[in-house]
């Protein structure tokens, strides 16, 4: 073959590294060496950011798995490549992946069952007014070594003898304090030196974008780390590209994932999830966002892709209002009555609403914003009263290999954590002037008479007990979501049926769903320890990790671990389990009265029965093991089968010392059957179901199959 075709191979130029892939993947061994040689003088081409991203184009067009066009976070286009390729083959039929000849077919589940901690970012809302910069809230004493370790991360110095010299400079309290230490050590040498304190408003004092850090001043110095911090200055495209946009690609791919915001009322939540004014605006929030990729990642696969895949979009939009779920897109409709029966109809599809186009999402979007309900507090002028949950069910359906994927992107505004003092639930009679103001912002005076009239609606409709029990329940919801966050962190049992909010969020939070969960936070002084506790939500999430697979192969995989449970069950039987004689004395029924016999004195008879003994909790849990697989597989004698085909023990004995024996080819009496069993040999496809198959010599263990089974062992006397 020669250098030939490589010969004008520009290396670092994408569409040509790429034929040389193309060409380096289907060729034979001996052209593969070849090219390999040729190219071992430019080997970097196969480890160029740009190869790898040729590659993840290849992966997409050639096996349809959808891949980000930016980088997401901590990722290069080689690890990205890496992580999407084991789903090579999400879309080949499990014929074909059950073919051991295709190699690495078995790698396209790799994803399922993999875990992903939670990852989550913070979110800063510009400062309301120069008022709000000034110092205003608690004040905090820090020990000297937090004082200085605040300053070292500050001013990014390195040891404590300079952060010592910049707090010195600094002047003040501290300078006074330190001179005062220093001429009394000097005047009593031998003293111990006094620590001096300084006082330090209780707050936020750092942010480190760059490092995803923030530093706070609560009772002492505290350090967060999350997995990105967006200031103030951050547009609502960074924040939608880093932190959901991958998670888009993972719906796409059949994962499903979760978006939520958390924060304290006012702090940007409902900003940074719908956005403000149009849903096409810059200033679209993630929801709007979210829809329109995947709108087009969905018209992409009709349009563009090798395979022919189809697919079904359907979108939910509910808010949880008090202890109710309701349907935003059919006039706040209440959906279900109990919490399982709400669950079950918003997630198994009964508030779906079926959409082909990005147009028609955004149409539902404006239908249930209007539904919303928002009400005028001290905290904010259009405050969210509930938790709001958006939810986008894609379902795929491959017709080249008749494989289909379900995966779902929930996307939940949670009602901002209030405290009722702050927000001033009776704000909504004040601040009408505030409402009338922003409502006429550049509108014609006609419709201006609109807007008074819906500002009069907003006013009148402000009953304060209203208010104050919307608190409640959002901050209810809020602590049954902390509660779950801290069970999964513990490891102990998750009470998410605590709240109908956790029973839909579920599958977010320690579920089947790759998770993103933003903190809006503001920056005031005022408002730091319910920002610093959002911080610590957010932390408690960090630890959280779901294990995620694409719905195609959960059954699969479920099939896979019980098999495995089953196996280990029937190994510790086999090991465990052994026959024992028991005796029993049994005294003469037709005995005389009043004669020695029937007393028990000397006339009776001992009757020896062997029993299984040494497995009895294995046994119950085999028996449940296998009526689960039996439920799953759908086939009553699946679990009998499996049983049978391990060739293991199952049951007690049936009749041994007793009236029936059975004989050779001999049908079992109904009555039998309520006795216990025992599974012993490999069933074989001679046995006539429900006799007797075969005898032991002593004549006292019978193999035998019975309706509905395969084939069972008894004891007969
Ligand atoms: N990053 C931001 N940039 C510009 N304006 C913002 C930002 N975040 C929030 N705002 C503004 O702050 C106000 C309150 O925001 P928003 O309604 O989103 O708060 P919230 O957390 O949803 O409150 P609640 O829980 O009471 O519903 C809005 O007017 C919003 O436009």
């Amino acid at each position: 073959m020669g250098n030939k075709p490589f010969a004008g191979v520009d290396i670092q130029g994408d569409e040509e590294s790429g034929w040389l892939f193309n060409v380096l993947d289907f060729c034979d061994r001996e052209t593969r060496k070849a090219a390999l040689f040729v190219t071992k003088r430019h080997a970097k081409i196969f480890t160029t950011e740009a190869s790898f991203r040729w590659r993840l184009g290849r992966l997409h067009v050639e096996n349809g798995i959808y891949f980000p066009c930016s980088l997401p976070k901590d990722h290069t286009w080689k690890s990205l490549f890496l992580e999407l390729d084991k789903m090579r083959h999400l879309w080949v039929g499990d014929d074909v992946a059950g073919n051991t000849d295709a190699p690495n077919l078995t790698a396209s589940n790799n994803l399922s069952g993999n875990k992903y901690r939670i990852s989550v970012f913070v979110r800063f809302k510009p400062f309301t007014s120069e008022y709000d910069r000034a110092p205003n809230g608690r004040k905090a004493v820090l020990p000297l070594h937090q004082r200085l370790a605040l300053i070292r991360i500050d001013k990014r110095l390195n040891s404590n003898k300079d952060a010592l010299c910049v707090l010195k400079e600094q002047g003040g309290w501290f300078k006074e304090k330190w001179d005062e230490i220093e001429s009394s050590s000097k005047e009593q040498s031998t003293g111990t030196m006094q620590r001096p304190t300084a006082s330090l408003q209780h707050g936020i004092k750092m942010i480190d974008c760059s490092n995803s850090r923030i530093v706070v001043v609560d009772k002492g110095l505290r350090e967060f780390e999350f997995d990105g911090v967006f200031k103030d200055d951050v547009s609502q495209r960074e924040v939608y590209s880093v932190s959901t946009h991958e998670l888009i690609c993972d719906v796409v791919n059949g994962v499903s994932a979760t978006c939520l915001v958390y924060g304290q009322t006012g702090s940007g939540k409902t900003f940074t999830m719908f956005g403000k004014d149009e849903f096409s605006s810059s200033f679209a929030g993630i929801v709007p966002r979210a829809c329109s990729e995947l709108m087009s990642a969905v018209e992409h696969r009709k349009n563009e892709l090798n395979l022919k895949i189809e697919c079904h979009v359907c979108v939910s939009f509910v808010e949880v209002y008090g202890n109710e779920i309701l349907d935003l897109l059919k006039k706040g409709k209440r959906v279900g009555q109990s919490k399982v029966s709400a669950q079950r109809s918003v997630l198994d599809g009964s508030a779906e609403v079926p959409v082909t186009n990005v147009e028609e999402v955004m149409s539902l979007l404006s239908i249930g914003e209007a539904q919303k309900r928002k009400a005028v507090t001290a905290m904010n002028l259009r405050s969210s009263r509930a938790h709001t949950v958006f939810i986008v069910t894609l379902k795929q359906n491959c017709f080249d290999s008749g494989k289909s994927i379900s995966s779902k992107l929930f996307l939940a505004d949670l009602g901002g954590c209030e405290q009722t003092k702050k927000s001033d639930l009776d704000a909504g009679k004040s601040n009408h002037i505030e409402v009338l103001k922003e409502l006429s912002k550049g509108v014609e005076i006609d419709t201006m008479l609109q807007d008074l009239k819906k500002a009069d609606e907003y006013s009148t409709g402000f009953v304060k007990s209203d208010r104050m029990r919307e608190a409640v329940y959002i901050n209810l919801g809020l602590m049954s979501l902390k509660s779950c966050v801290e069970a999964l962190t513990r490891g102990t049992y998750v009470p998410y049926s605590n709240s109908k909010l956790t029973m839909l969020l579920s599958s977010g939070l320690g579920g089947n769903s790759k998770t993103a969960v933003i903190v809006c936070a503001s920056q005031e002084d005022e408002h730091s320890s319910e920002t610093i506790n959002a911080f610590k939500f957010g932390q408690a999430c960090r630890r959280v990790s779901n294990t995620v697979r694409t719905h195609a192969n959960m059954l699969c995989d479920l099939m896979k671990d019980l098999d495995f449970e089953i196996a280990a069950c029937q190994e510790r039987i086999r090991k465990n389990e052994k026959w024992v004689v028991q005796e029993q004395r049994i005294v003469d029924g037709l005995a005389e009265k009043g004669t020695l016999e029937a007393e028990g004195f000397g006339g009776f008879e001992v009757r020896k029965t062997t029993v299984l003994v040494g497995a009895e909790e294995d046994r119950k849990l085999l028996h449940r093991l296998l009526s689960t697989r039996s439920e799953l597989s759908g086939s009553p004698l699946a679990s009998s089968d499996q049983a049978c085909r391990s060739g293991h023990s199952f049951g007690g004995n049936i009749g041994f010392g007793d009236a029936h024996k059975y004989e050779l080819g001999e049908i079992f009496s109904s009555d039998a059957q309520k006795e216990n069993y025992r599974f012993s040999e490999q069933p074989s496809d001679d046995l006539v179901p429900g006799t007797v198959k075969s005898m032991q010599p002593e004549g006292v263990a019978v193999t035998a199959a019975k309706k509905g089974c395969l084939a069972y062992s008894g004891i007969s006397a």
